[in-house]
């Protein structure tokens, strides 16, 4: 068994947890995270976008992961996102990522400045020595983040020997390709995670390791149902699934209401997980969006019988 094992297979992306008053909520943290471990996934992403890490403070991330720790160690690989978009910041959120026992820690480039590459490098690497004994994962999200993870910045962060992964939500495929085969030569072995949820099949296929992804809480099933067959080889079904999977997200994508309060409301509506809202300036459901989450749900239920049988 390779060290890197525990980071291969299905992962889904923390969801944030709230209160009624829009707090963060330990009790919602533990909830969810006792609901991974139920279903079987591999491992959490948490404190990332789908954690609406950019809408949190320091001390709610560190609640967050001290919550999601207290219940899933030993049970589930756990990577912490600590990107703060200024180095002390997300240094002191490494440290206590350390301190609390995560398997990993992920970060994106910081945003908004545009920064040459040394300068995302030196924010990758100081972060990565706040956590000398934890595996470091590059988030790569340039759609997003408006910087792209490079070959050239790609090269400079294999010097960085807790480098073992990137986490590709780029669009091309061929990103995945690239940074498994140049990591793979200067590491031996390198893990990349897919990102984009309605491309698992294609992302599988050319090299990724598993996904991590912001829908799969809302129908983890059907994602490691979806990993099996193409283990399996079962190329017709795994793009049958895939093709429905991609429905039922996009009708999650098709409310006003930002995606991550419609995956709440479905949690609510089919799993009985009450995470609250989303956090300002996210949008929340208005009554019409309730109705396309209810639509969503179905969805997934109709899938779970279609293929789960
Ligand atoms: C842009 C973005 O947030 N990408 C996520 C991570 O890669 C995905 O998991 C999406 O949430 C998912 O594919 C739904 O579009
Ligand atoms: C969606 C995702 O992968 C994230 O939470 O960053």
């Amino acid at each position: 068994m390779s060290k890197l094992d525990k980071y291969k297979g299905i992962i889904p992306a923390f969801y944030a947890c709230y209160d009624a008053e829009g707090n963060v909520s330990p009790e919602g943290v533990r909830a969810l995270t006792r609901y991974y471990i139920d279903k079987g996934v591999k491992g959490v992403y948490v404190n990332g976008s789908s954690g609406e890490c950019i809408y949190q403070s320091v001390e709610e991330r560190k609640l967050i992961i001290e919550n999601v720790m207290a219940v899933a160690k030993g049970k589930l690989t756990v990577i912490n996102h600590v990107a703060c978009n200024n180095t002390k910041d997300s240094v002191e959120l490494a440290k206590h990522s350390e301190s609390v026992g995560v398997d990993a820690i992920a970060s994106i480039p910081p945003i908004y400045f545009r920064l040459p590459e040394y300068s995302i490098a030196a924010y990758w690497n100081e972060i990565s020595e706040a956590a000398p004994n934890t595996d470091f994962i590059i988030y790569n999200i340039p759609q997003l983040a408006g910087t792209a993870l490079t070959m050239s910045l790609f090269a400079e962060m294999m010097k960085n020997p807790r480098v073992v992964g990137v986490k590709n939500s780029s669009m091309p495929t061929q990103d995945i390709q690239m940074f498994k085969s140049a990591g793979k030569a200067a590491k031996g072995e390198f893990v990349v995670f897919n990102g984009p949820d309605e491309q698992f099949v294609a992302g599988r296929a050319i090299g990724a390791d598993g996904g991590i992804g912001g829908t799969y809480g809302v129908m983890p099933e059907l994602f490691l149902k979806l990993n099996e067959l193409i283990v399996a080889g079962e190329r017709d079904t795994a793009a049958a699934l895939q093709y429905d999977i991609n429905e039922i997200i996009y009708k999650m994508c098709s409310s006003h209401a930002n995606m991550y309060a419609v995956a709440k409301e479905i949690l609510r509506i089919n799993e009985n997980v009450d995470l609250g809202g989303v956090r300002k300036p996210l949008e929340n459901l208005q009554e019409a969006d309730k109705a396309v989450a209810a639509e969503a749900a179905a969805m997934i239920k109709a899938a779970k019988d279609k293929y789960l049988a």
